[in-house]
């Protein structure tokens, strides 16, 4: 047999880092939102008890280093499973790009298997395997908009945010997450109104979100990559509502209700940079309720 998961990235809307924390995590603050520009996890039953991993794109290791790899590995451990699996990922996601492409495969992997496998796993038991993979996978299971708080793992949902381009425009080089965390000096650094944030979306107020977009790591990662400054400078003059680094970066994006300036954005921005993306956002999964 075989299953198909959606696996969607994620931006940061907001992402304020309180400081660091005696098991070397920094604790932190985020509204995050998956968006519709997703990897496609194919999980597949094998003879043999082993894990195959295969992927479509370079530079993504296909070896236990892979986070689909551990999360079949956690899983297979966890409930005893004698059973092997080949695991297909074909890759949409910019790799190590600030929106979550390791971290979303991980979360697929775990809802793949619990239909390949008939686990029946409550969203808890989910999140258990979740936070042994990585600080974002906890918020990849279920998606959708969420405060994270924690390192990452303790997810509260929040209501979707108003209909809306999300325009994606990634540098050319990658970021290591761990080293702009350690460049960073929480205590002289911006700490973005995370509180107000989540106000703006209950209150479905999309030029509040806008103007709140903030993030506590933008200043790290740009003082490393210069481009980041004048892609998000060229998107201003292009026009959109909001712009913001995702993450630990590089991957600028700008948020816009007008198809227009979508347009305007894409047609811009791709003379600057050769990954350019326009996509919509997406809702969270609807899973699970069967076992809750
Ligand atoms: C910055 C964020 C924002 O969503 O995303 P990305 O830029 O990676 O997409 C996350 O906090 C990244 O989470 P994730 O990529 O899952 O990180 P992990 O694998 O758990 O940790 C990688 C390394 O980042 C640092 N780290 C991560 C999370 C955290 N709260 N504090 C940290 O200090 C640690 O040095 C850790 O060893
Ligand atoms: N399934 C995967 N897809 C992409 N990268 C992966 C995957 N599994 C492990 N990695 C490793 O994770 C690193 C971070 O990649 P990624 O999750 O895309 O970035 P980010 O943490 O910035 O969102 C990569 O350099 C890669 O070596």
């Amino acid at each position: 047999m075989k299953v198909l998961e959606k696996a969607p990235a994620k931006i940061n809307l907001s992402l304020d880092v309180l400081g660091k924390r005696d098991d070397g995590y920094h604790e932190v603050r985020m509204v995050m939102t998956s968006i519709d520009l997703a990897d496609r996890v194919e999980c597949e039953d094998l003879p043999e008890d082993t894990i195959s991993i295969r992927t479509s794109a370079p530079y993504v290791p296909e070896d236990e280093r892979n986070f689909a790899y551990q999360a079949a590995k956690c899983i297979k451990e966890t409930y005893n499973i004698h059973r092997g699996v080949a695991i297909s990922i074909k890759k949409n996601i910019p790799v190590a790009a600030g929106l979550a492409g390791g971290s979303t495969d991980a979360a697929a992997t775990i809802r793949a298997l619990n239909r390949l496998w008939n686990l029946e796993m409550t969203y808890e038991a989910m999140l258990d395997i979740a936070v042994q993979i990585g600080s974002d996978v906890a918020f990849c299971i279920k998606g959708g908009t969420a405060l994270a708080t924690g390192r990452g793992e303790q997810i509260a949902p929040l209501p979707s945010l108003p209909p809306c381009w999300v325009i994606l425009v990634k540098p050319a080089v990658s970021v290591s997450t761990a080293q702009i965390y350690k460049e960073l000096d929480s205590k002289s650094a911006d700490h973005p109104d995370v509180d107000e944030m989540i106000e703006a979306i209950k209150r479905e107020d999309f030029l509040g979100i806008c103007q709140l977009l903030g993030n506590t790591l933008e200043a790290v990662t740009m003082k490393k990559v210069a481009d980041i400054g004048k892609i998000k400078q060229h998107m201003k003059t292009i026009g959109a509502e909001g712009i913001l680094m995702s993450g630990s970066g590089p991957t600028v994006f700008a948020l816009t209700q007008h198809e227009s300036r979508m347009q305007r954005l894409i047609n811009g921005m791709k003379g600057y940079c050769s990954q350019v993306f326009a996509v919509r956002l997406c809702k969270p999964f609807p899973l699970l309720s069967k076992y809750e």
